[in-house]
């Protein structure tokens, strides 16, 4: 189910936590709002459900306002399943009960109800846990489980609100490709909020960048790393360094040193964006430096590196072991002008 959110507003008190939110999500796409604590993600996803009425704006969902100037459709008439970092399982039930509740509820005879839930189960590759308590369960077949509970209700689209932030990193990573895995064999529309981009990449169809109840920008995973729209944004997502430059007809130019630049910024001082991966450390050639800190990450240094006229530090990575201190010779071989 599509989801459009015009202007939408929300404040608490003077907090004016959504601050005018626009998007339109396809059908079927996997969304997700990207952004620090306090942002306004939790508020947005709440608003999208119902559990907040909107102070100004629209929302619609599969072409139906849901909110409106003079109209608020309640959580249960909206089709969407809300899945916490908690997973609001019933600790009770086995698990085929809990996917079975929202059918009974629903008015499913119990045979029936259970009948589909192990379809659901199917989807979600647990048709083994079946009758297991939650208990007993891993925090990713749990999380499972309360995909499969999205599906019994019927939801056309699934709200997520930070669902891997209680995994340690090894799951997180399983978790993510689960996800991708179950959205493409469900094909439901997911708005998904984390405050972790590497996770926001690796799962998203689009990522909205959000700050301050607004969104910075909105694009694939590889537009807001590689084209970041502002500072704020380049800053948000991943590791970089933003220095002067001046551009002249597609080059810009750092300290002297001559880079190639993507797109087809206009000439003039401009702010430029540079990634690690584009920074080459050697032993010839290019600027002057000096190795500020260098960190092992496991098959490559994380450095950062001191040239004269440039602040920041610029942020490099290497795969030859540096230490703090050394002199090194530094190239730009690629920067991402920032739009005026
Ligand atoms: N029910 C509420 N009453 C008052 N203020 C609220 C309420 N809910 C949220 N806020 C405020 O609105 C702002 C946005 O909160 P929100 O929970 O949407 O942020 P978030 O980006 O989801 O943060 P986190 O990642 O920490 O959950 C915050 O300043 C918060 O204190």
């Amino acid at each position: 189910m599509s989801v459009v959110l015009e202007n939408v507003h929300k404040s608490f008190g003077a907090d004016r936590a959504v601050a005018g939110v626009d998007a339109e999500i396809a059908t079927g796409e996997f969304f997700c709002v990207l952004g620090a604590s306090g942002c306004g993600k939790s508020t947005l996803l709440r608003l999208i459900a119902g559990l907040e009425m909107a102070d100004q704006g629209r929302i619609a969902l599969g072409g139906q306002t849901m909110s409106g100037p003079d109209r608020h459709v309640p959580p249960e008439d909206r089709r969407t399943g809300f899945v916490f970092q908690s997973y609001a399982l019933w600790p009770h039930l086995s698990v085929r009960d809990n996917v079975a509740f929202p059918g009974e509820a629903q008015g499913l005879g119990k045979a029936e109800a259970r009948r589909q839930a192990m379809d659901h189960l199917e989807t979600v590759s647990l048709t083994g846990f079946a009758d297991r308590k939650p208990a007993a369960l891993s925090g990713g077949q749990r999380q499972r489980v309360a995909l499969a509970r999205c599906l019994a209700g019927g939801a056309r689209t699934i709200l997520m609100d930070e669902p891997l932030a209680n995994l340690d990193p090894h799951l997180r990573a399983v978790m993510e490709e689960e996800l991708t895995r179950f959205h493409r064999a469900s094909g439901v529309t997911t708005v998904y909020i984390t405050h972790d981009q590497r996770e926001a990449m690796a799962v998203a169809d689009r990522v909205a960048v959000m700050e301050k109840g607004r969104f910075l920008q909105v694009g694939t995973p590889r537009e807001i790393y590689e084209r970041p729209a502002n500072a704020a944004v380049a800053r948000f997502i991943g590791r970089g360094t933003l220095v002067p430059v001046t551009v002249d007809g597609g080059r810009a130019t750092v300290n002297g040193h001559s880079v190639a630049v993507d797109g087809e910024p206009a000439d003039g001082p401009a702010t430029a964006f540079i990634r690690p991966e584009h920074v080459t450390l050697g032993n010839a050639g290019g600027m002057e430096g000096r190795v500020g800190a260098a960190l092992y990450r496991g098959g490559h240094w994380e450095a950062t590196v001191l040239l004269p006229g440039i602040e920041p530090p610029v942020q490099a990575t290497s795969t030859e072991p540096l230490a703090a201190g050394e002199p090194v010779r530094v190239a730009f071989d690629k920067a991402w002008v920032l739009p005026a």
